[in-house]
């Protein structure tokens, strides 16, 4: 614990992407960082399972890694989606452009990112990370943690600021929820994910277009591929519990694969399908918005300990870097009163949060609901046709989402507006072709009549000449 102008004390719970970059932000205040994790070093283990293989890094998470000094570092080993490719059923493949040349997001290696972080965090002296250390409870009146060595023993300690970075199955919001006023909403989605491959091909070479974020939507399915360095493709296949259960052979997988997604086979490989798929397991997803994140001046959450999000945006890791930013902002705007900070980040990223929160369900619902490859192509396209005529008026929201650090709930706020401008000018389209059209009509009418009067006129001359 430290006096007030003392250098600060503060435990990073959870060595995951947020924590650990989290604990690089406040190296870099000067704190005193003990960061925990509950896992062993993934900087020495094998392999680590039950987490998506790679990620799409976009503007916000790189804004973050920006701020310790870390994007290059990351986007070295990052490979660049300069736009959607999608998959059509009869295997026809359609690119449309994210934006300019430079609005790309970025496929990068969980892992890898994660144990830069990590490395980069262990660098700083006042820096010190504790694996295999799970957070059992603590203290929000002293600061005191109480953790579980894989010894079995108990170590505690004391600190200012308790920062709760430990996911979606959080034990610090856990213990918010029994000890304070937290408001608390959980929703699980009734789609799983499996991640299987696309390996390299023989000659080592990737086995699709590579800047590509690839997409094979098909309304209640819908599979996604992003790169990898080693040029394999991490396939990430969406679809409800009830239809992962229904395919338990390898039958039903190449059934299932030749029905939906027939051009992925030969990409996959017979084999390597039927393999792959009866020994993964699907996982669920989870959407949590929480109110407040924080604890007097002891507590904060961030991260998907604040709001986990399905992740049919791509932005939930890069939503949990920009809230490093948010509370680093705050915590300078309040010179480092914690009790001010903690409040202030609350009131400023709560909305924001819940935003996206949201966006990626409304993506979710949106994509399941309507959308197969042919849709999908034409509502991009109309999204980049609109913003090629009114490029400062019409923004697509992913655009807004992926390539700007607009505030997530202002992302919406400008797209309700772009729509009721771009209906209201739909309206005076349809009226005024309407009001046209009558006179269009009226003129025909008109030039029917005068038509009709000529002859008439010509008849009678006509009959006097007696012609
Ligand atoms: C299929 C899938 C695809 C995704 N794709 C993207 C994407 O393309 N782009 C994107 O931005 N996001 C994506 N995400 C979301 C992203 O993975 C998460 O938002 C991100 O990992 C959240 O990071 P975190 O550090 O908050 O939590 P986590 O990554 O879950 O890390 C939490 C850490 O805390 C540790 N921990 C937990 N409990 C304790 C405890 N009691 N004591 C100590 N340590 C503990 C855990 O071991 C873990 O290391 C995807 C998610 C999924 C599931
Ligand atoms: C990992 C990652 C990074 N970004 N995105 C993403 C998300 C949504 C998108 O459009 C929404 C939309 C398209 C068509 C109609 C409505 C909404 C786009 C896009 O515009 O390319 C890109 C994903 C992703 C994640 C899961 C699935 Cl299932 C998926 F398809 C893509």
């Amino acid at each position: 614990m430290s006096g007030e102008n003392q250098v600060k004390h503060v435990a990073v719970v959870g060595g995951g992407l947020v924590g650990s970059l989290n604990a690089c932000f406040f190296a870099k205040r000067k704190y005193k960082v003990d960061l925990y994790e509950m896992r062993d070093d993934i900087r020495t283990m094998e392999i680590v399972k039950g987490r998506s293989i790679n990620l799409a890094l976009s503007c916000r998470g790189r804004e973050a890694l920006k701020h310790v000094g870390l994007e290059d570092e990351v986007l070295k080993t990052a490979i660049p989606m300069r736009a959607r490719m999608i998959h059509d059923l009869d295997g026809t493949c359609h690119p449309i452009p994210y934006g300019k040349s430079d609005q790309f997001i970025n496929s990068v290696d969980r892992r890898l990112l994660n144990e830069v972080l990590l490395t980069a965090a262990e660098k700083n002296p006042q820096v010190t990370c504790h694996f295999n250390h799970k957070l059992l409870k603590c203290d929000f009146n002293t600061g005191e943690l109480t953790f579980l060595t894989k010894e079995g023993k108990e170590v505690k300690n004391k600190v200012d600021l308790i920062v709760g970075n430990d996911g979606a199955f959080s034990a610090i919001r856990r213990q918010m929820m029994k000890d304070t006023l937290l408001d608390y909403n959980q929703e699980y989605i009734p789609h799983g994910y499996m991640e299987l491959t696309i390996p390299a091909t023989p000659s080592n070479d990737f086995a699709m277009g590579v800047n590509y974020l690839h997409i094979w939507p098909r309304n209640e399915f819908m599979m996604i591929a992003l790169p990898n360095l080693d040029k394999s493709y991490t396939l990430t296949l969406f679809m409800p519990f009830e239809n992962f259960n229904q395919i338990k052979t390898e039958d039903d997988v190449m059934d299932f694969f030749r029905r939906m997604f027939p051009d992925s086979i030969p990409l996959i490989g017979e084999k390597f399908l039927k393999e792959i798929y009866q020994s993964s397991k699907a996982l669920p997803m989870v959407s949590i918005k929480c109110s407040p994140y924080h604890v007097k001046d002891k507590v904060v959450i961030m991260g998907d300990a604040a709001h986990a999000m399905v992740p049919f945006y791509g932005q939930g890791m890069n939503c949990g870097f920009e809230d490093c930013i948010v509370l680093n902002d705050m915590l300078d705007k309040h010179s480092d009163d914690l009790e001010l900070a903690l409040k202030a980040y609350t009131e400023h990223r709560n909305p924001d949060a819940k935003a996206i929160v949201d966006l990626a369900m409304y993506n979710y619902v949106e994509m399941r609901k309507s959308v197969n490859s042919k849709m999908f192509l034409l509502r991009k396209k109309i999204d980049n046709m609109l913003h090629w005529i009114f490029p400062n008026s019409w923004v697509p929201l992913y655009t807004m989402v992926s390539f700007s650090r607009e505030r997530y709930h202002l992302c919406i706020a400008k797209r309700q507006q772009q729509d009721k401008v771009l209906s209201s000018f739909i309206q005076v389209g349809v009226v005024s072709l309407m009001v046209g059209g009558f006179l269009l009509v009226r003129r025909l009418n008109q030039t029917t009549d005068i038509v009709t009067n000529l002859q008439g006129r010509i008849q009678s001359l006509l009959d006097r000449l007696h012609l």
